[in-house]
């Protein structure tokens, strides 16, 4: 953590409003200054979406939120800032405007970011009489949940300026990238620019939908790029002999010309009409926060399922996340403990049983799943099983609650109620989450074990210490009641 407490947004609509939501999250106080009247009911809503997929994406502890204000005035918002986090609309002359203001209003030592898609900051900071505090923070939509942001320094920048920043951004989850050269758009909206340049284009000739475009990323090349980015999918791509062939067969189709990217498409009212009724007619009707709320539940999914990669060492994003995580179970201060929430399942037709519900053994699967998830997430793979170690279960009870049918998706959180170097005893609760019901629970006790002699052995120092510092975690939460109940014991 660095010693940023207070941070204050000025400009608090679609990006300003996901700073606010990423520093809160952090525990970090904000400020808010926006002459919008309506800007803190807007902001309202994109905090809720906000809070909703962070629950969902942090399966650790949590730090607690910060305080949030609404200011009347620049000053009062700027009032104890450590940190300035611009985000007004895309205007030389009124983000010149502010950081001349926000440069008489706030100490030299504060420092100030913009987060402007594609600015110079050297024009930004012209008007400043401390311009080395400042620099770009371009991030990318939504920001409480894509970690990626660049950072560019103008000509007056001082590199330690920048490097807070790196320290600051690093420490609420983001991957910032420091770009060597400023540049018109950065590079993340330079290489945008050039894909949507070339979609307006399909769409104005008549090529392919808004919808259809959308789909030729997402259901090809979007995935790819979510893991691995541009370039190493083409040294895949150019096969054994890797990037050199790839460059040699591919790389003269880049003269032929296939693309249009020199030319802009005139945006005339048809083109935006076209654009604008082929978007809504894809939308099938959904508002923009139910249109967020599926993006970030998406954005989470694929983020967890990184994490998981490579042996649950994590890939791209999901290693990040990892470490992100890692760092708030070891962190400071005032953390929230929370259940994990590992495994979710959906009932297949063969779990299907005479009666038309999901039959008995299939819970224990769900369960032993879940288990799993559990001892992954503490570090049980391939190589720690090969060095003569694991994990048995010993001992299941298992409370059928509810009913599953075909199709319903399944939830588990889970607790720890014990943990040493030893033991390990979870709880776990399957909700259903198709019909908002819990429909089992299930209480385990698990050995640490050498597995040549089959008996159980102490674990080695850093699993130890995982597993304690899970239990102290959990051991702030409530025992759940069923917890310890003998079968047949009356309700
Ligand atoms: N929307 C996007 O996808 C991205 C936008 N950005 C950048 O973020 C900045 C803000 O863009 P959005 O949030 O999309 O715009 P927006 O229109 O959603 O929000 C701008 C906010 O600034 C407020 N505002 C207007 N005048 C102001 C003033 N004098 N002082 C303080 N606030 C004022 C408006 O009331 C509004 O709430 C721009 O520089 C943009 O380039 C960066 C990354 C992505
Ligand atoms: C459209 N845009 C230039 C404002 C986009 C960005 O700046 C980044 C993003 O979130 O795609």
């Amino acid at each position: 953590m660095t010693d940023i407490r207070k941070v204050t947004v000025v400009g608090g609509g679609v990006i300003g409003g996901g700073w606010v939501a990423r520093f809160l999250q952090n525990g970090i106080d904000v400020d808010v200054y926006d002459p919008d009247p309506e800007a803190e009911r807007k902001l309202g809503g994109l905090l809720d979406n906000a809070r909703r997929a962070f629950a969902r994406l942090i399966e650790g502890p949590k730090p607690a939120p910060g305080r949030l204000r609404f200011r009347a005035s620049l000053e009062e918002a700027l009032a104890g800032a450590d940190f300035v986090q611009e985000s007004a609309p895309e205007r030389l002359d009124l983000k010149q405007r502010l950081f001349a203001q926000i440069d008489a209003l706030a100490p030299p030592h504060v420092l100030v970011a913009s987060s402007t898609s594609g600015l110079l900051p050297t024009e930004l900071q012209a008007p400043m009489a401390h311009p080395e505090r400042l620099l770009v923070a371009h991030p990318f939509n939504p920001v409480y949940l894509v970690p990626l942001v660049e950072l560019v320094g103008g000509q007056k920048t001082a590199l330690q300026a920048v490097e807070r920043a790196r320290a600051f951004y690093a420490s609420l989850g983001m991957k910032p990238i420091v770009i060597a050269k400023e540049i018109d758009a950065f590079v993340g909206d330079r290489l945008l620019e050039a894909l949507w340049r070339e979609a307006l284009w399909l769409v104005k000739d008549g090529i392919a939908t808004v919808e259809e475009i959308d789909d030729v990323i997402r259901y090809s090349f979007g995935l790819r790029w979510a893991q691995m980015g541009l370039f190493q999918v083409y040294r895949i791509a150019g096969g054994e002999a890797g990037m050199r062939h790839f460059m040699a067969q591919f790389g003269p189709c880049l003269q032929w010309p296939w693309t249009k990217l020199t030319d802009v498409p005139e945006l005339t009212d048809e083109l935006v009409d076209t654009i604008a009724e082929q978007s809504d007619a894809q939308a099938r009707g959904l508002s923009i926060r139910e249109l967020e709320r599926i993006r970030d539940d998406n954005l989470v999914s694929i983020m967890r399922s990184l994490a998981r990669s490579q042996k649950g060492a994590g890939w791209g994003a999901g290693e990040l996340l990892n470490a992100y995580e890692a760092r708030l179970r070891g962190g400071e201060g005032d953390t929230k403990a929370e259940p994990l929430r590992l495994h979710r399942a959906s009932v297949s037709p063969d779990w299907i049983d005479y009666n038309g519900h999901m039959t008995e053994f299939r819970y224990l699967q769900v369960l032993g799943d879940a288990t799993d998830a559990v001892l992954f997430k503490l570090g049980l793979d391939k190589d720690y099983v090969a060095g003569g170690h694991s994990f048995y279960t010993v001992e299941s009870h298992i409370r059928h609650l509810g009913q599953a049918r075909e199709g319903d998706v399944l939830a588990v959180e889970t607790q720890v109620l014990a943990a040493d170097a030893k033991r390990l005893k979870l709880f776990h609760t399957i909700s259903n989450e198709t019909t908002g019901t819990v429909v089992a629970t299930g209480e385990h006790l698990l050995l640490h074990v050498d597995a040549a002699s089959g008996r159980a052995a102490p674990a080695g120092e850093a699993m130890a210490a995982r597993l304690e510092a899970l239990a102290r975690d959990h051991g702030a939460l409530a025992v759940p009641a069923a917890a310890g109940r003998r079968v047949g014991e009356p309700v």
